[in-house]
């Protein structure tokens, strides 16, 4: 495949060695010092797109896309507030788009394993639960998109829970989570390039599950898959629709 790079940053770069290996070509990239190259004309040499840039330049890079009807992979987190309105305009203007806050194999194994426990602890109210996330310093947005997927993945399977809330540790903002309400606490140590916990404590004892990514490497070679998973298929998709 003709693959479009939008965001040349560390992701960026690990997926292109991955899609290189895969057998593809890289026709574009782009990141902040060329980013008026992300034209119309420019992607219509590409087949697909695939974009880890910055929550403030994806959603003008996913609408290029749309315009030049090339689809896109979309790997940046932190813009998730509009994910509503970007479904609508993708299948609106028949474009192609699958999101995901984390293509690793491992995390979205997690992801599963999280549903099933949080319907478990329904009987267990004597457990109060926490979702902890870490990650490097350079990271723009706070609480991570897997977090949010986590704690979504809670809140629709347990029932004491409604709603998430973020506190970032070493802001000095400290937050008290009302009892229908989960924490999210968010951590930025250097070189960490991503970790999950849910903890669900008692008492008496506690439970954990936990990933840790040893590298960015699970990240980019699920994006390249996704990319390939993709190929001749129309509409709006996330990456569970390819775990299913
Ligand atoms: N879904 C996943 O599995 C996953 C995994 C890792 C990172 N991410 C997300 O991917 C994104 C990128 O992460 P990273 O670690 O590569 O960040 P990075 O800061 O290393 O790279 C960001 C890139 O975006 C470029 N950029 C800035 N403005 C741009 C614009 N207007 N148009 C195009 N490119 C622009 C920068 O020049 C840089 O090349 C983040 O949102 C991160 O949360 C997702
Ligand atoms: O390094 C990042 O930034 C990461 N972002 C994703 C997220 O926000 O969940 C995935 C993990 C790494």
């Amino acid at each position: 495949m003709k693959i479009a790079l939008l965001g040349y940053g560390k992701m960026g770069q690990i997926i292109e060695k991955f899609a290189l290996e895969r057998g593809h070509e890289i026709v574009l990239k782009i990141f902040i010092d060329n980013q008026d190259e992300l034209t119309r004309q420019n992607l219509k040499a590409a087949d697909v797109a695939i974009d880890f840039s910055t929550p403030d330049s994806v959603l003008n890079n996913i609408y290029t896309c749309f315009d030049a009807n090339v689809p896109i992979v979309v790997g940046t987190t932190g813009w998730y507030g509009k994910l509503q309105e970007v479904k609508n305009e993708c299948n609106n203007s028949n474009n192609t788009l699958l999101y995901g806050s984390n293509f690793s194999i491992g995390v979205n194994l997690f992801f599963k394993l999280n549903q099933t426990l949080a319907k478990l602890m329904n009987s267990y109210p004597a457990y109060e639960v926490q979702v902890e996330e870490i990650h490097h310093t350079q990271k723009l947005d706070a609480p991570s998109g897997t977090a949010i997927t986590i704690a979504e993945g809670i809140v629709d399977n347990l029932d004491r829970k409604t709603e998430w809330l973020n506190e970032v540790v070493g802001t000095n903002v400290e937050m008290f989570p009302k009892a229908d309400q989960l924490l999210i606490e968010s951590h930025r140590i250097e070189n960490i390039p991503g970790t999950h916990t849910v903890i669900y404590s008692s008492e008496v004892d506690e439970i954990e599950i936990k990933h840790t990514a040893h590298s960015r490497a699970g990240f980019a070679l699920g994006a390249v898959v996704a990319a390939e998973w993709l190929e001749n298929k129309k509409g709006f998709f996330s990456i569970t629709d390819i775990f299913e």
